[in-house]
């Protein structure tokens, strides 16, 4: 089979050799989710990977992953959310004092004023339980613990009202960028393809340009999205935290039923090799996955924690290109 493979960038695999060897065991873009990035950091990557791609690696591609409408926390110092502790969200870009959540989206206050009463952070590995919504802040207490680090999506269970555009750093990375030709984009919680229209505005004619689908919207109305977008990405992280479990599962095997026949090519995101990020083999459950994946009309992976944050970046692209041709 042929497919692509998109890794993620981050701090274990931010050397130019671990870029080398990722290439070499089959990775075919680089991701570099930009919301984890400030713009003199994203500077320094991107000087990197010009050297890399242009000099090494020619038909090499990083896509840059835009925030789109995804709501994120913002800068604080991380902390460990214990079960029953009350905790704050308010609005602001960073929260200084110890405990505080904060959040830079004024639409995510009038949002969660009409919130079944859950928040999730982190594609729900933490989950906390609304008390109080007010316009600027929103106080709850928490139900699934865990340690929270900067800039984590946020879900609101039930509640469809956001504000769907490009933020102002997404259009600073757009800028900065638009002459790169080496350089794709993934925009992040589409709702449909009129959203996707007006996107495409904003990029060059020639830009590669990848939907995320993260919510039910998203994925009904994927052929129609396809129509102004060169790929899609099935996002099951995002999914997930919107969906519940069960939900995304069900999301993802309809899905799966039409993938053979959209008219771009779509990749299977999200833990597709988790157990990757900690240990150097993956679960036959994954594998298993993966394989089905492809034999149904996937024509992509995209690896996440594995391959940014994980233990075994390398090996994870390896295992990720089990089932490409030249491996058979
Ligand atoms: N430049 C970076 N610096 C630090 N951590 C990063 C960076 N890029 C990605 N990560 C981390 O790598 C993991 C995978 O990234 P990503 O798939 O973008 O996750 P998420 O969307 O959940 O934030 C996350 O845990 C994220 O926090
Ligand atoms: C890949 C995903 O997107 P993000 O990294 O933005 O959470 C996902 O949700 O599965």
């Amino acid at each position: 089979m042929n497919y692509e493979i998109i890794a993620s960038l981050g701090p274990a695999s931010a050397a130019p050799e671990t870029w080398r060897a990722m290439t070499a065991a089959g990775a075919s873009s680089f991701r570099l989710n930009t919301s984890h990035l400030e713009a003199a950091q994203l500077d320094g990557w991107l000087g990197g990977l010009e050297a890399f791609c242009t000099r090494e690696q020619p038909h090499m591609r990083v896509i840059l992953d835009l925030q789109g409408s995804k709501w994120r926390l913002g800068a604080f110092t991380p902390f460990t959310l214990q079960p029953g502790q009350e905790v704050m969200l308010s609005r602001g870009d960073e929260c200084a004092e110890g405990g505080c959540l904060p959040v830079p989206h004024a639409d995510f206050f009038a949002a969660a004023a009409q919130c079944d009463g859950r928040v999730a952070l982190n594609d729900a590995r933490i989950v906390l339980e609304v008390l109080s919504a007010e316009a600027e802040c929103v106080r709850a207490r928490v139900l699934v613990g865990g340690e929270i680090v900067p800039r984590k999506g946020i879900t609101l269970g039930g509640a469809s009202q956001r504000v769907e555009q490009l933020g102002d750093r997404d259009r600073a990375v757009v800028e900065r960028t638009r002459h790169l030709p080496w350089v794709g984009y993934a925009v992040s919680y589409v709702k449909d393809a009129a959203e996707m229209r007006r996107y495409r505005q904003i990029f060059e004619p020639q830009a590669q340009l990848i939907a995320k689908l993260e919510r039910r919207s998203a994925v009904e109305g994927a052929t129609e999205i396809a129509g102004a977008a060169d790929g899609l990405w099935l996002c099951r992280g995002d999914l997930g935290a919107e969906l519940g479990l069960r939900g995304m599962a069900e999301a993802a095997w309809e899905f799966a039923q039409e993938v053979r026949i959209l008219p771009v090519p779509a990749a299977l995101a999200g833990q597709v090799l988790e157990h990757m990020t900690a240990h150097a083999e993956p679960t036959r459950s994954e594998i298993t996955t993966i394989y089905a994946a492809l034999a149904q009309g996937y024509r992509g992976l995209v690896l996440s924690d594995e391959t940014a944050v994980g233990a075994h970046p390398v090996e994870s692209v390896r295992t990720a290109a089990l089932f490409r041709r030249e491996a058979e």
